[in-house]
Parts: C-alpha cells; structure tokens; sequence
C-alpha cells in the first residue's frame, strides 16, 4: 500500500507547498521506499513499508516508541540490512549501486544521528573534517576555513573549533554535529531527533536554524522527532509508523483529522491540545520563538 493512501489525491498533493514542483508540475522525490521489510530473528519491525520524499521538504516522522523510526533511518543509510523492498536515495538503488554511485549518494545525504555522535577524541574543527578527509582531497588550510564555515552557518562562535566535544552544551554538540553533517554541501540530511533534550529556547533556535538551512540551501530534511513544537512549527509534512508501516503522511492539519487511534491520541491529546488546532498558541515556540533571536542561542 503507498505511503499516502489514507491521504491520496489531491489532499497529499498539497501537502508540502514550498517543496518545489519539476517542470511537469509533479513533486521530486528524492527519497522513495518501496514494499521495505526489515526484522530482527522473528521479529518483523518493518513490514511493506512505503514512504515518498520530496525535494526541498521538512518531513517530520513521528510513531511511538520502539515502532521502529531509528531502525528505517539506519536501513535508509544502508547501516541495518532489509529482507525485502528497494530504496532509492537521488533515484539510486543502493542495492544495485556502483561504487561511484554509492560514493555519490553518502556524498549528497548528512547525518546527525540523536546523541550528536561526535569523536570525543576530537576537536570540533577536527570532527568536522571527518568527512571532508574521507571524501575529498583538500588542503589542510581550505579544510579549516570551511570547518569556520560550517561553524557560522550553523550560529556557532569560531571558538568552539579548538574545543572538545566533553566541552560543549547539548545545543552546541547538535549545531556541531549538524556542521558536520553538512559539511559536503549534501541535498539531504537525517536528523534523528535533533531537539532531544535540548532546553525550549535551544529547541526552539534549533527548529529556526532548520527552517533557515532549508530556505537557503534548498536542503531536504528528513527529521525523526517526538517533538510537537517542532513538527507545527518546522515540518511541512509528517509521517506516522504504526503497524509496521507508514500509516499516514501529510500536513499537520491533516494529521490532526486523520482518524487513527494514536494519531489522534499523539496529535490531539493532552500535549497536542495544549498547542491549539492553529499551530500558534501553547508550546515552546510560542512563549519562546519571540524571545530568542535568530541563532542567538547555541543551547
Ligand atoms: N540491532 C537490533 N537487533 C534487534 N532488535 C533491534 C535492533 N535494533 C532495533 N531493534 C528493535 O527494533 C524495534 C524498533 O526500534 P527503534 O530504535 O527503531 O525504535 P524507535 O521508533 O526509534 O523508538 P524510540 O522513539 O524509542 O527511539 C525495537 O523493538 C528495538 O528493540
């Protein structure tokens, strides 16, 4: 079944307006998975999953715990293997990759994985050019000036180069990291949770940066998240797992109509009823989006 099928037709069509449409006026897909199923021993986790991407959107994807939301981020990346479906990643099946194809999609994808996963045994300035050494062939003077770069592009002070990760804030390890996953310039980033534990001003100037990256860069962001804020705030679309399967992908209002036990529990239940159906009222973003000026806070 397609990822959108409780959404399809013209109400998907929608879904995300400032994701730009190719000259057919059809939506790029730059991430398609198709029929994936993944398990561990007996366990199915995933099962006949479908999801569509589409260039220069923020897709928030969101399920309960332990549904199985790392596992499809990691069998993305090819990190967990599947047991049946195919991926293509910029219309590359990874499976069937070359290697220079290969080398050209984790070329185009970054990655913040949810504790930041910067080497504790190096500097910012040197995790960083973790990927500048593996995939290109620079000097070590051009290396540093993009790694200062990076650093401004993503609100961090050029001090927090010399620094050790043990040295930096939950904000500043999660701008840190998101420096360096975009350090190769890539079309895609997966962000697994990028304002876990992060305070609500820090969340908050975490979601405008994002925004930010996403309008300026014309990134797609492909974020897993828990966070309500974020996903009225910051995601053009949302996709839910449950029953091993994307369940539902679109806007936040049609997440909020859309007539599914959890779904409606998760987006308009306690939490989500605080915010309002409008997206404005409640939340962090709202008390604090005003306060915090953009990429004021590095958490
Ligand atoms: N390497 C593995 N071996 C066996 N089981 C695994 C492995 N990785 C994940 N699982 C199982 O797959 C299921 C989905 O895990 P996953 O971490 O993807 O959940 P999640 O949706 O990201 O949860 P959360 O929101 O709590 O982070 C869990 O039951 C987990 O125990």
């Amino acid at each position: 079944m397609s990822e959108s099928a409780p959404l399809s037709g013209p109400v998907d069509a929608n879904a995300a307006p400032r994701a730009p449409a190719n000259a057919d006026g059809e939506r790029d897909v730059i991430l398609r998975a198709r029929n994936v199923t993944v398990g561990f021993g007996d366990a199915i986790i995933l099962k006949d999953l479908d999801l569509d991407v589409y260039r220069g959107e923020i897709l928030g994807f969101v399920g309960g715990s332990g549904t199985g939301k790392s596992v499809l981020m990691r069998t993305i990346l090819g990190l967990t293997p599947k047991r049946a479906g195919t991926i293509e990643v910029l219309g590359i099946d990874l499976d069937s990759a070359s290697d220079e194809e290969r080398s050209h999609v984790e070329r185009n994808w970054g990655v913040l994985f949810q504790q930041g996963a910067l080497f504790s045994s190096l500097n910012v300035r040197q995790n960083i050019q973790v990927p500048m050494r593996e995939h290109l062939n620079l000097s070590q003077r051009l290396m540093d000036e993009l790694a200062l770069f990076k650093l401004d592009l993503v609100g961090l002070p050029r001090d927090a180069a010399e620094k050790f990760p043990a040295e930096l804030s939950g904000g500043m390890i999660k701008r840190a990291s998101l420096a360096r996953a975009l350090v190769l310039d890539p079309e895609i980033v997966f962000l697994d949770e990028p304002t876990s534990g992060l305070d609500p001003i820090a969340a908050a100037a975490f979601d405008d940066l994002t925004t930010k990256l996403r309008d300026t860069l014309g990134l797609t962001v492909y974020m897993v998240t828990h966070d309500l804020d974020s996903l009225h705030s910051t995601c053009d679309r949302i996709a839910v797992l449950a029953e091993k399967r994307v369940l539902a992908a679109g806007t936040i209002d049609e997440m909020l109509a859309f007539d599914h036990p959890w779904v409606q529990a998760y987006f308009n239940g306690v939490r989500g009823a605080r915010r309002g159906h409008d997206g404005s009222p409640g939340g962090r973003a709202a008390d604090l989006r005003g306060r915090d000026g953009e990429g004021a806070s590095a958490g």
